[in-house]
C-alpha cells in the first residue's frame, strides 16, 4: 500500500512536481536530493529512458526523504510492474479505459491525465476526481482550466506540458490545480554537467516565489 493518497501526493507535490527523464543511473540519487533540499519532495520519474525503472527502485531504497512515482505509464503492465516495485504513484500523459480500471486495482495511487472535457467524464465515470492536464499550454492553459472549473468544479488538476518558472504561478492561483509539474527545475544540461547545486537553487526559486 502507498504510503499516501493522491490528493496527500498532490498537495505536498505543491508547488511544483519536476517532471525528470533520467538517463543515468548515478544521476538519479544526487539529482533527487538536489531537488529535495531545495524544498520539492514529489518527484515524477518518466518511463522514457532505459534505467527509468531501476531509478524509481533504487531511489526507493536510498533516498527516502522523496517520494517517488513514475510518468509516462502507458500500459497496464507498466503499471503492474510499478506496483510491484513499490512506486509511490504513476502518472499517465493521456489514458485508456484499461488504464483507468488497472489504476483502481494496483496498490497506489494512479493519476491519468486529460485534455478535454470527455476525456474528464470518462475519467468521473470511474471514480477519478484528481487528473494531471497535458499537454496544458498547447490545450489552452489557464484558461481551459477556468473553463473546466464550471461544470467540472469539484475536480483538481496538475497540469504539465510548456510550464515554467515564467507561468507557473498564473497556473497555482486557480483553485482547481493543486500543484504543477515541470522539467524546467531540473533542465538536461544541468543534470549531465553534475550542477546539483544549481538545481537547488531552481527548486528554492519555485518555492520562494509560491510563498511570497
Ligand atoms: O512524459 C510524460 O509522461 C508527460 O506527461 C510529459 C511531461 O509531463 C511533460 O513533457 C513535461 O513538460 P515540460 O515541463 O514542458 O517539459
Amino acid at each position: 500500500m502507498s504510503r499516501y493518497n493522491v490528493e496527500q501526493i498532490l498537495n505536498l507535490a505543491n508547488p511544483v512536481m519536476p517532471v525528470l527523464a533520467i538517463s543515468e543511473l548515478d544521476h538519479a540519487v544526487p539529482l533527487a536530493r538536489a531537488l529535495a533540499e531545495g524544498g520539492l519532495k514529489v518527484l515524477e520519474i518518466t518511463l522514457r529512458t532505459a534505467v527509468a525503472m531501476d531509478v524509481i527502485a533504487l531511489l526507493k531504497q536510498q533516498v527516502p526523504e522523496v517520494i517517488v512515482g513514475a510518468g509516462t505509464v502507458t500500459s497496464v503492465a507498466q503499471l503492474e510492474a510499478l506496483d510491484r516495485i513499490g512506486c509511490d504513484f504513476a502518472i499517465s500523459p493521456g489514458t485508456t479505459d484499461a488504464l483507468l480500471c488497472a489504476g483502481k486495482e494496483v496498490s497506489m495511487p494512479y493519476l491519468p491525465a486529460i485534455a478535454t472535457p470527455s476525456e474528464l467524464m470518462l475519467g468521473l465515470q470511474h471514480g477519478y476526481r484528481h487528473f494531471k492536464f497535458f499537454p496544458a499550454e498547447t490545450y489552452g492553459g489557464v484558461k481551459t482550466l477556468k473553463a473546466m472549473a464550471g461544470p467540472f468544479a469539484d475536480i483538481r488538476f496538475c497540469p504539465t506540458g510548456g510550464i515554467s518558472e515564467s507561468n507557473f504561478e498564473d497556473y497555482l492561483k486557480l483553485p482547481n490545480v493543486m500543484c504543477v509539474g515541470g522539467s524546467w527545475v531540473a533542465p538536461t544540461a544541468m543534470v549531465e554537467a553534475h550542477e546539483w547545486s544549481e538545481i537547488t537553487r531552481l527548486a528554492q526559486q519555485a518555492v520562494a516565489k509560491t510563498k511570497r
